[in-house]
């Protein structure tokens, strides 16, 4: 696996929570012709419940279990593009496993743009809970180094989900290319 051509790589999209790691994955999966796997929604499938239920019911160190089994297994295929949780890559066998099997692409905001998006984002995210602007900004802070380690990263700040899933398609189109 672990010299696999970076065309048969799977794509895995990391970056905080709410950056648009789904919306953006799914399209370019589209964009690309490849399956699509949300491994936040792969949990909820797979466990029956939302996953402010799992929490709820299971706190959150049996989610990071549950977590890691679904995306160490999403990511032993091929081809496909794969968008984690926001806090999937804080977890090192996670990230060591993606870097070294999948072509792994960080999508980044910067903390000011990601404030706009509080509002569409504390219903469904039990992370989010309780915390004051100033937490988030730290908890934002403190990922920062596991988001870090990628392959690649882009700013997405001002671009709509459609716009940065064509330039990662290009981007890729591109790399593919020079690779052959
Ligand atoms: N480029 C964008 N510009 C503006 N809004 C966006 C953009 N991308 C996604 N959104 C919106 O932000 C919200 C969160 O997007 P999404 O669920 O894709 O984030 P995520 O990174 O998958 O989050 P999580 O880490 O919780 O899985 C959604 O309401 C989505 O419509
Ligand atoms: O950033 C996080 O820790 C999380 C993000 C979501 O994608 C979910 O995986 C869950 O709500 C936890
Ligand atoms: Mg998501």
């Amino acid at each position: 696996m672990k010299n696999l051509p970076l065309i048969e790589r799977n794509i895995v999209l990391v970056g905080f929570m709410g950056v648009g790691k789904t919306t953006v994955g799914r399209l370019l999966a589209q964009k690309l012709y490849r399956d699509f796997i949300d491994i936040d929604a792969e949990i909820e499938h797979a466990q029956g419940m939302s996953i402010p239920n799992l929490f709820r019911k299971h706190g959150e160190p049996f989610f990071r279990e549950i977590e890691k089994e679904h995306v160490l297994q999403a990511s032993a295929s091929r081809m496909k593009v794969i968008s984690l949780g926001g806090g999937a890559f804080t977890q090192k066998a996670i990230r060591d496993y993606c870097l070294q099997h999948c072509l792994v692409i960080f999508l980044d905001i910067r903390f000011d743009s990601w404030k706009e998006r509080i509002h569409m984002l504390t219903g469904n995210r039990p992370i989010l809970k309780g915390k004051s602007v100033e937490e988030l900004e730290e908890l934002y802070t403190s990922r920062q180094q596991a988001y870090a380690l990628n392959h690649s990263q882009m700013t997405t700040d001002s671009l709509t989900a459609d716009e940065i899933a064509s330039y990662l398609k290009e981007s890729l189109i591109t790399a593919y290319e020079l690779e052959k």
